[in-house]
């Protein structure tokens, strides 16, 4: 039985090779008609499926391979050496679950170990395994960059000049994330759910996986699993955005489902504004009764430990911040 049938979610899975692929190295070509399309493109992959396939990103495969390699020799490392770095509250720059053998509501079994490091506008990391901090500080760096360059073309697609989300969501200082997941073979635990739904917090995701595919999306009602696709990174659209453009594009569901015999690297990264940006919809979107709010506004920081608090108990923040027009 797959993970949710249990409770009547919907179950159809099929791979899909329509999910939108973008070329990155059109947007930052600097031939104009090549940016236009290509931010004609994003806007419509946000709209139509809130995630999509990002190629030609320029971040050299052997440093992703290392990042790879290295944040499997620290899920290696014993319970005791991990446990230095034991998950407390929402805003630890280091965070470590360990090995978890949840149970949720619908009686799943999880498995799955993360790191979790705030990257930026402070960067931490552990010094374990030697090089791991000196690599991720050169991956995340990257990694943000092309994040940035992602909301100018985002921002542009929205109707607005590059500069506008990054200026209003003070991005300059924005709060970055680096999940490093790990979830073991199939073989090692028989636990087939990796990560139960949810969407992220934040503006876009960036995704990297190992070649061992196990994600999937919720699109038109189905779950959708999403083929490991080399040297791409996969974006997803997250809650932030779905908050700044009024609902027009949104937070992305998405889970992990391990299927695979072969054990599952994941690195996450999580862009969002400044961590005291208030968001609320782009007032450049909302005029009266037209166009109203459909979000009201939330401290990011706030949102993010609202966000902790409502997710054991099965809720989502829009719980609490969406207006029901
Ligand atoms: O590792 C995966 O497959 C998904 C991870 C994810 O969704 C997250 O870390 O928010
Ligand atoms: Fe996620």
């Amino acid at each position: 039985m797959s993970p949710n049938e249990s409770n009547g979610e919907p179950t159809s899975i099929e791979v899909q090779d329509s999910i939108p692929v973008i070329d990155y190295s059109l947007l930052t070509s600097g031939v104009a008609n090549e940016r236009s399309k290509v931010v004609q493109d994003i806007g419509k992959a946000c709209e139509d499926w809130g995630c999509f396939m990002l190629v030609n990103h320029g971040i050299p495969e052997t440093l992703i391979q290392e990042m790879m390699d290295l944040s499997d020799e620290f899920f290696n490392m014993t319970k005791e050496e991990k446990l230095e770095f034991e998950a407390h509250g929402v805003f630890d720059p280091i965070r470590c679950t360990s090995r978890l053998n949840l149970v949720n509501q619908n009686k799943d079994m999880l498995w799955r170990e993360c790191l979790r490091l705030i990257v930026h506008p402070d960067f931490n990391c552990p010094k374990k395994p030697l090089g791991l901090s000196e690599l991720a500080s050169d991956y995340v760096k990257r990694t943000r960059a092309v994040a940035m360059e992602l909301v100018k073309g985002v921002s542009e697609s929205l109707g607005f000049e590059a500069s506008y989300m990054n200026h209003e969501l003070n991005l300059d200082a924005s709060f970055q994330l680096l999940a490093i997941n790990y979830y073991p073979s199939i073989l090692e635990f028989d636990a087939s759910l990796g990560l139960v739904q949810h969407t992220d917090h934040g503006l876009l995701t960036l995704l990297y996986e190992n070649g061992v595919s196990g994600l999937e999306v919720l699109h038109n009602g189905k779950w959708v699993g999403i083929g490991s696709v080399p040297n791409a990174f996969f974006i997803l659209s997250a809650d932030h955005l779905e908050i700044f453009s009024n609902g027009k594009y949104k937070g992305k569901l998405h889970r992990t489902v391990m299927k695979d015999e072969r054990k599952r690297i994941t690195l996450v990264n999580t862009n969002g504004p400044s961590l005291d940006t208030i968001v609320g919809p782009s007032t450049r979107l909302v005029d009266g009764e037209n166009r109203p709010p459909r979000f009201l506004p939330m401290k990011y920081s706030e949102y993010l430990e609202c966000q902790t608090r409502l997710v054991t108990a099965g809720k989502h923040p829009f719980d609490e911040i969406r207006i029901h027009i």
